[in-house]
């Protein structure tokens, strides 16, 4: 991939931003498969929510955001998307081992 400053035109740029939004949708199924593994450990509908760790996570991605330039109020209504999300897939996941254990 070529570095921004090396870039000779739009389609150059296209090609990158292309191979990064390929990554970013990669890094998101590798944490699906991790958020899932998350549930075998919760016991309960609140613990698969888990509000104490979400309240850390915007803090620390927060400060990510900063540590590069970009406006923490965006990041943390990106990750309040994504965990949202993925925070209903876990709760089916567990749902549905609790319906299979009763
Ligand atoms: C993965 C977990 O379960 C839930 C999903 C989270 C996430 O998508 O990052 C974070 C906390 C919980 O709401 C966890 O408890 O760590």
């Amino acid at each position: 991939m070529k570095r921004p400053e090396e870039c000779a035109s739009l389609q150059d740029i296209r090609d990158a931003i292309d191979l990064l939004d390929q990554q970013m949708v990669a890094l998101l199924a590798q944490r699906a498969i991790y958020v899932k593994a998350a549930s075998h450990y919760k016991t309960s509908p609140m613990s698969v929510k888990a509000p104490e760790r979400l309240a850390l996570m915007i803090e620390s991605r927060r400060l990510w955001a900063r540590e590069q330039q970009l406006d923490a109020d965006f990041i943390e209504q990106l990750f309040a998307h994504i965990t949202n999300y993925f925070i209903s897939q876990e709760m089916g996941f567990w749902r549905e081992r609790e319906e299979r254990e009763e």
